[in-house]
């Protein structure tokens, strides 16, 4: 079975641990005890395989400060970068992340599908319910994803139960397309790695006939 980790970072109260409930309940519970950091796991089956995913939900108050942003950067095999639409200093919070995440894997890869950070990052505008106090605007954070070359969508943990469950399980899914794309490069596959034996052992004794 495969584990997957996905660390749903953000500044305090953008909602982290509203969508992760969400995701895992389908049910918005108005408040949460954020005194903690808290690691949540799910099984999940994708295309006919089982998977485990730890899901991460830093406590703002206690995880805050560049080391641990770091610590909870490396844990991640994905990403979704929380903020709240109606607050723009979480914009900049989550615009501070993703530099973060450039920063730690600066020769992180230009494939498709991997963000800047070299693995699947999601930017997610949260709150969307509370347009009518929007800070934020939607292009902005198109602007920003696109520069971090990560996905972007605006929701509403408050409304969207199946927004919320589709965005996890893109992530997961990217996450395990990227190890299906790791696997591939590290072992070329058996016809064509049997090709280049042969090549090797009988193309240079036909030149010399
Ligand atoms: N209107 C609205 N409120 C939301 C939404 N999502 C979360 N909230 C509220 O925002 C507040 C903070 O939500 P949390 O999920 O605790 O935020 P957090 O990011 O986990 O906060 P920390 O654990 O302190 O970092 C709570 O009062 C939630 O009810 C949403 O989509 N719409």
């Amino acid at each position: 079975m495969n584990d997957i980790k996905l660390a749903v970072l953000g500044s305090e109260g953008v909602g982290k641990s509203a969508l992760i409930v969400r995701f895992l309940t389908r049910r918005f519970i108005g408040e949460y005890a954020s005194l903690t950091e808290c690691i949540y796991r799910k099984r999940l089956t994708l295309d006919g395989r089982q998977l485990n995913v730890e899901l991460y939900d830093p406590c703002s108050q206690v995880c805050a400060g560049k080391s641990a942003l770091s610590d909870q950067i490396h844990w991640g095999d994905g990403f979704l970068v929380i903020y709240d639409i109606s607050d723009r200093s979480s914009f900049q919070a989550a615009k501070n992340i993703l530099h973060l995440m450039r920063e730690t894997h600066p020769g992180a890869s230009k494939r498709d599908g991997e963000a800047a950070a070299g693995r699947p990052v999601v930017l997610v505008g949260n709150k969307q319910d509370l347009c009518h106090m929007r800070e934020v605007d939607h292009e902005e954070g198109q602007r920003l994803a696109a520069d971090h070359r990560c996905g972007f969508l605006e929701l509403s943990a408050a409304e969207h139960s199946q927004e919320v469950a589709l965005v996890f399980s893109k992530v997961v899914q990217s996450v395990c397309a990227g190890n299906k794309a790791k696997e591939r490069r590290r072992r070329p596959s058996g016809s064509k790695s049997m090709a280049k034996l042969i090549n090797n052992v009988f193309g240079k004794r036909r030149k010399s006939v």
